[in-house]
């Protein structure tokens, strides 16, 4: 029976057959399945399991990113550049959250302000790459796409797109999301065994640079403790997830009716972004992002014009709704002063105000003469500098970093305070797309960031 006191709202016909308008237009970056009938069937069992958020939720983030974007708060957003099933173990989600709070805890010192907690994480399984194969030697096979679409192993059978990978991400993102759940309502955010952490970050001799910074933190900590601060409430901490929606035949089925509303929501995920490869104005993915609720994101290269930039904004956010838009900056460290100011100008002519977030990762790769795929720390903290640099030249709000991260001790990128050099790379290189940050490398980044937040809120 029909609950008579609970409403639910049928979504309007049009809506819902707007949904798939995108299959109607060009799409990229899709993987070539070799049997279509089986991905209708992977898609359609997707579309009976339960949703991942909760479309209340994604109303919370909306107006936690609309915060962000009127410079009341500041988005920490991190994590793998390709999750994979097999990482999705209790130690390593462990490890990558325990590294975005020690971040978090770091920056809300240094911006005085609430950090809206953002992983890559449970669903950032789908790649777009540069080239749809991958040669070696004289053999060459389907480019790598993503657990959630073909095997990383250089085989034949491991490289052909499988669709029972579909409704494998679906669970491995549910049960990756159960433990983040569990860790950050748990008692695992403790505000005060964060700091612990913090502490031994800092005494370590190779970061003497941060010790003033995690003293201070110290005392501040002690003072609130004195103030009668009721530490409980601070065990708990929000932690929203995204990845880039880039596989229709898993975020399309993903995409439900908010029976509070009608709305059609991408229930995958709290947060999604259109990647750079994925985001012409007249393409599929576009269009799909255009009919979804949740607030997303896009990510904006260096040749990106304000007129591009004011296309965007009308398709995705007509209504200017306050938390919709982010954009997420990849400019490179050497063209961030020249590519961003232009934009930051346009922007204040079009009545929009999108929070933007600067990922210093994107722009900034290389590849070695031993082939690893690589970025220079020095490269992603002078992309942090110039992206606040511009922001304050301007007059705008930086809003937040996008940084791919894990909370392992890896080497995949080049410096530090470890000084991670080409030769050491091979030690534990173990991402199979871009190269992250290592455990140490984020805390660093986190302190840098948060004394350039110190400087911009001061
Ligand atoms: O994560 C981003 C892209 O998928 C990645 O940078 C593409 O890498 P590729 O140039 O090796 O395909
Ligand atoms: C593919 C990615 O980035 P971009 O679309 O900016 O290249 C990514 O974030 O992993
Ligand atoms: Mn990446």
């Amino acid at each position: 029976m029909v609950d008579p006191t609970e409403t639910v709202v049928q979504a309007d016909p049009a809506v819902i057959a707007g949904l798939d308008y995108w299959r109607s237009l060009p799409i990229k970056q899709q993987p070539e399945w070799s049997d279509p009938e089986a991905v209708r069937a992977a898609s359609a069992e997707i579309a009976t399991l339960p949703p991942l958020v909760f479309a209340g939720e994604v109303d919370i983030l909306r107006d936690r990113l609309a915060r962000a974007a009127r410079g009341e708060s500041f988005l920490l957003q991190g994590g793998d550049c390709a999750e994979t099933f097999a990482g999705a173990t209790a130690e390593q989600i462990r490890n990558r959250v325990k590294t975005l709070l020690q971040m978090a805890v770091v920056l809300t010192y240094g911006a005085s302000m609430p950090i809206v907690k953002m992983g890559r994480m449970a669903g950032q399984f789908a790649k777009p790459r540069s080239s749809d194969f991958e040669t070696r030697g004289d053999v060459t096979l389907p480019a790598y796409r993503g657990d959630i679409v073909n095997g990383y192993d250089f085989t034949p059978s491991s490289r052909q797109a499988d669709p029972r990978r579909l409704v494998q991400g679906y669970h491995t993102a549910a049960s990756t999301l159960n433990l983040i759940r569990a860790f950050t309502q748990g008692g695992f955010a403790d505000l005060r065994q964060v700091h612990s952490w913090n502490k031994g970050f800092a005494a370590n001799p190779a970061n003497q640079r941060y010790e003033g910074l995690a003293k201070e933190i110290d005392r501040a900590i002690r003072f609130m403790e004195a103030a009668g601060a009721d530490f409980d409430e601070l065990k708990r901490v929000e932690f929203y997830t995204s990845h880039e929606g880039l596989l229709m035949d898993y975020e399309r089925p993903m995409t439900r009716i908010d029976s509070r509303n009608g709305t059609p929501v991408n229930t995958s995920a709290h947060f999604l972004w259109v990647g750079e490869r994925t985001r012409e104005l007249d393409g599929a993915h576009i269009d799909y992002f255009s009919r979804i609720r949740n607030p997303i994101g896009v990510k904006l290269g260096p040749s990106t014009t304000p007129e591009v930039m004011e296309r965007l904004i009308d398709k995705l956010d007509p209504n200017r709704e306050p938390g919709r838009l982010t954009f997420i900056t990849r400019m490179g460290a050497g063209k961030i002063r020249d590519a961003l100011p232009p934009l930051l100008e346009a922007i204040k002519g079009f009545d929009a105000t999108p929070l933007w977030v600067t990922d210093p990762m994107h722009g900034n790769g290389m590849t070695t003469a031993t082939g690893y795929k690589t970025r220079r720390f020095d490269d992603v903290v002078d992309e942090v500098r110039g992206f606040f640099e511009a922001h304050r030249d301007a007059g705008t709000h930086p809003g937040g970093i996008h940084v791919e991260l894990t909370g392992d001790d890896v080497t995949e990128c080049l410096g530090g305070s470890e000084q991670i050099d080409e030769a050491t790379l091979a030690t534990k290189y173990e991402s199979l797309c871009d190269p992250r940050l290592n455990h140490m490398q984020s805390l660093e980044l986190a302190f840098l960031v948060a004394e350039e937040l110190a400087a911009t809120t001061r």
